[in-house]
């Protein structure tokens, strides 16, 4: 088939995001003078022969050493705007997080650059990226380029999107996104992919509807055609703008597209483990993987971002993988350089930060959530210094961390306890005020609730105290001895600089044999079927039900499990729940949890 476009400029910006195609203010974005906001620009290979990708993420065209590609193209340089705070209520209406992912997506866009500076800006916006970064823009390669699909996969907030999305708006390629987790049917997934590329606004004026209903898979490949080739038409119209381009003609005049090599379109599915949850949603992941094959459009850039790996997927299912991308999770040192790059000249900030950090990053290392709370903290902290009361010299630091101590330890309970509720749809607990908390019905098991309970007493408590709490019979130590003053002010000091830690780090036995202790002697009528049921699993060997309720309390982040330790080789996990939280389960299932508390 040969197909003849005009060749002019696009109207509007490509590879607005959902919030931005959905959101009723949206066409504020596309173009606010009304100028395209496509850059004009001329592909390098202009005789129409394709350059597929090398699978090692190079692209067959030479590379300057070091840098991820190299500048074979002009640009002309175009401001763009910026997102609105609020995008106002729609259908698709994304979460406060990827709004704000998404504006920051949006944040200053240079025009003109070349890869060793799109290269640089990247590193420099996303410190702790580097080869990640430098392999992705590898993949990339040139806009007429074709790709392999890739599939960046890793933990939460690790930056898989945003980084995709800086990218591509940076090399102004156009692209489609949509995200599993606002489009939450394959109907919504498939309109917003093809209302973006048909650059359709949902709007007061359309009924807020889609540019096409679609809710088949196979109604989404014939639409998806028309749509990526008038995006492709309209992106080799701003290519043929160039000077130095053959596709150049003037005016309106007819050009045989087929004789020049198409600019890829990216499409992007965020957040496709979510898929795993959808009735056919294997069935669907494998379709969009192949959506290349089954429109045979050879310049599609498919790229599906995962929070769980490949395995989750592929394993056993004799598809063929799309080329795996890790983010791997951020040290501690990483969110330092993250955290202390978001606050240009944070000499302050910086001292701040490593005195508080670790604890912190113990309870979220989201770099949004960390941010936000120690936001909170750090102007308590630097509230001295804005009066007038402490110097910000050496001297003025060690003061103000003295000053700032005895509020580390509530800023944590309060940080754990917002993201319990935050991150657990079932344990919500802020909208209700504190004195409903009794009358609160929790969703977890029995079997969980006392689970959850034992790794608290595991993160609070010394593991040397276990012994003196709980004897070989699963029964309590009434003995107690009376210390010194001298040993009482030590343990507090130990204290007060465990809870400073933050929660502790225990292996799954010592979690099993706690809970295996005081599971064994509370119950009642009412529970003991449960109980029955517990005492089978914690038996001498742990029933996969024990490990599967574990697993729920990590999804649900009451749990934290680590990664495996080195010298030990299991993994160790911390519990994430709040005092406040363990306390309103205790009493949910009568529990005296103060007894097996280490105090003073
Ligand atoms: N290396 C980094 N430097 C600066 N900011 C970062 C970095 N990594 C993540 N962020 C910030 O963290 C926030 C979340 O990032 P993003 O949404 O891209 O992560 P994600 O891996 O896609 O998360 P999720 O799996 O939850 O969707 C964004 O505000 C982003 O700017």
């Amino acid at each position: 088939m040969r197909h003849t476009f005009e060749c002019e400029g696009g109207k509007r910006q490509m590879g607005a995001t959902d919030a931005e195609i959905d959101s009723p203010k949206a066409s504020k974005l596309v173009s606010e003078d009304g100028m395209p906001t496509m850059t004009g620009e001329c592909a390098n290979q202009g005789n129409g022969t394709r350059t597929p990708r090398a699978v090692n993420g190079q692209s067959s065209s030479k590379r300057d050493n070091g840098s991820p590609g190299r500048e074979t193209h002009h640009r002309r340089t175009r401001s763009r705007p910026t997102l609105p705070a609020s995008t106002g209520p729609s259908p698709d209406q994304q979460s406060s997080h990827e709004e704000e992912r998404e504006r920051s997506v949006q944040e200053g866009v240079p025009g003109d650059i070349s890869p060793d500076m799109l290269y640089k800006h990247l590193i420099d916006r996303f410190p702790a990226r580097n080869s990640e970064i430098k392999q992705l823009l590898g993949f990339f390669g040139e806009q007429t380029d074709l790709m392999l699909p890739l599939f960046i996969y890793g933990g939460a907030s690790t930056g898989k999107t945003s980084i995709i999305l800086n990218a591509l708006r940076m090399m102004n390629r156009p692209f489609a996104y949509a995200s599993c987790r606002s489009s939450h049917t394959p109907r919504i997934l498939f309109e917003s992919i093809l209302n973006q590329l048909t650059k359709h606004t949902r709007s007061s004026s359309n009924n807020f509807g889609s540019s096409k209903k679609c809710d088949k898979l196979s109604d989404f490949l014939g639409l998806l055609c028309d749509a990526c080739h008038a995006a492709a038409l309209e992106k080799a119209g701003a290519i043929s703008k160039g000077s130095t381009c053959p596709l150049k003609k003037s005016g309106t005049e007819k050009v045989d597209v087929d004789k020049f090599p198409k600019p890829v379109i990216y499409l992007i599915f965020d957040n496709v483990d979510l898929l795993l949850d959808w009735s056919g949603g294997l069935r669907l992941i494998s379709a969009l993987m192949r959506l290349s094959e089954f429109t045979g459009m050879e310049n599609l850039g498919l790229i599906f971002i995962s929070s769980l790996g490949p395995d989750a997927f592929f394993s056993g299912t004799g598809m063929l993988e799309p080329i795996p991308i890790y983010m791997r999770d951020y040290t501690d040192d990483d969110l330092y350089q993250i955290l202390l790059k978001k606050k240009p000249k944070g000499e302050l900030y910086s001292s701040f930060l490593s005195a508080v950090l670790k604890p912190f990053s113990r309870v979220t290392r989201r770099v949004t959530e960390l941010s936000e709370a120690l936001e909170r903290l750090f102007q308590k902290y630097i509230e001295p210094v804005r009066r007038g009361i402490v110097k910000p010299d050496e001297q003025g630091k060690r003061k103000l961390f003295s000053l700032i101590q005895p509020h580390i330890t509530s800023a944590l309970h309060q940080t754990s306890s917002f993201l319990i509720s935050a991150h657990s749809p079932q344990v919500n607990v802020q909208k209700r005020p504190y004195g409903d908390y009794a009358d609160l019905g929790f969703q977890l098991s029995l079997c969980s609730k006392y689970l959850l309970i034992s790794a608290f007493i595991c993160s609070r408590n010394p593991a040397t105290l276990d012994a003196t709490l709980f004897d070989s019979t699963g029964g309590r130590s009434k003995k107690r001895r009376r210390s010194s003053q001298t040993a009482v002010d030590k343990k507090e000091m130990d204290m007060q600089e465990k809870l400073l830690k933050g929660p502790g780090t225990f292996p799954l036995e010592r979690l099993l044999a706690i809970f295996s202790c005081i599971s064994a002697d509370f119950s009642d009528d009412e529970e003991e079927a449960e109980l029955a049921l517990m005492d089978h699993c914690i038996g001498v060997k742990v029933s996969s039900d024990v490990l599967m309720q574990i697993s729920t309390l990590i999804n649900a982040n009451l749990l934290y499990k680590g990664s495996s330790d080195p010298f030990e080789g299991a993994p160790r996990y911390r519990c994430n729940a709040s005092e406040e939280l363990i306390q309103m389960v205790s009493r949910s299932i009568n529990f005296p949890l103060s007894r097996y508390l280490y105090r003073l």
